[in-house]
């Protein structure tokens, strides 16, 4: 069985972080793994708190899993620390995965900060250019390339910046545009639109830390980056227009809608 790793934050709602990405992986039949680099007391309407995990704790936590399991593939979501984020950089430069899809996780939903101002040029410097695949949505492109994105041309000119930055390959969401969310891929040399039509719902807790880990699942299932994006982006979508009215606020994506579906309990 393929094997995926996730490098992220617990969300105590069960909607985004640590949860989603595990709860991906599964339905997408790929056997998940953690590492927890930060606690946080969550639910669908707020982040309550943040316990950051120690870096020992962290290092501790990579070297357990890369000295005895062959892991496929790694995602990175939350870091919150500037330290988190130089024990990581250290870590996979040591144990050297062969995928990496790094979502710079910045801002929750509700507006709390989940990665501390001077851990940014950390990322930047540190993890970037060591990376597979970067997934910025709009507000974190705009703050890596310190530039704004409002159009279509911004978000071909960020995907440039962030290449200059280090990036080998760039998913761009754009869901934070007014409009369909459309998503642009930058392979280095070639770019790809992926097309979206918008949900209209509030269930969309995680979309980012899902389609993260659906990337990572598909790419550690061998599938070429390109194939394993578009397949991840019908994955989140499909996950959106099932999301569950749990809690009342963000409620989460549908993941089991899958598995029923692989089970032929359900129609498409
Ligand atoms: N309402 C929607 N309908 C359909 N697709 C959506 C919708 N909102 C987001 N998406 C898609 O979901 C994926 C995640 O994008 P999004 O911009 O929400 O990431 P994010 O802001 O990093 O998410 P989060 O921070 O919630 O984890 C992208 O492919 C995006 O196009
Ligand atoms: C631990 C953790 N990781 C990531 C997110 C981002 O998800 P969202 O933007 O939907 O709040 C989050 N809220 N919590």
């Amino acid at each position: 069985m393929k094997t995926a790793l996730t490098i992220a934050g617990s969300d105590s709602g069960g909607g985004a972080g640590i949860q989603a990405d595990i709860k991906t992986f599964s339905s997408l039949g790929v056997f998940g793994m953690s590492v927890i680099t930060a606690v946080t007391a969550q639910n669908t309407t707020e982040v309550k708190s943040v316990q950051m995990i120690d870096s020992q704790m962290i290092r501790d936590q990579i070297s357990a899993i890369f000295n005895d399991i062959p892991v496929d593939a790694v995602k990175i979501g939350m870091l919150g620390t500037e330290e988190n984020v130089t024990v990581v950089a250290k870590e996979l430069i040591t144990y050297h995965p062969q995928h990496i899809i790094l979502d710079p996780v910045m801002i929750s939903k509700g507006g709390h900060h989940l990665l501390q101002q001077n851990a940014i040029e950390a990322l930047k410097e540190k993890l970037l250019p060591i990376v597979t695949l970067i997934t910025p949505n709009i507000p974190e492109a705009e703050c890596l390339t310190d530039s704004r994105i409002c159009t279509i041309e911004d978000m071909y000119h960020a995907c440039l910046k962030l290449k200059e930055l280090g990036a080998k390959n760039v998913l761009l969401k754009g869901g934070h545009l007014e409009g369909d969310p459309n998503d642009l891929f930058f392979d280095g040399n070639q770019f790809t639109w992926l097309y979206g039509k918008r949900i209209h719902t509030k269930n969309v807790h995680g979309t980012g830390c899902t389609l993260s880990s659906a990337i990572a699942a598909f790419i550690a299932q061998e599938e070429t980056l390109l194939s394993a994006v578009k397949k991840a982006k019908d994955y989140i979508t499909v996950a959106i227009e099932h999301s569950l009215e749990i809690g009342n606020g963000h409620g989460p994506t549908n993941h089991f809608f899958q598995l029923y579906e692989r089970a032929g309990l359900v129609d498409k």
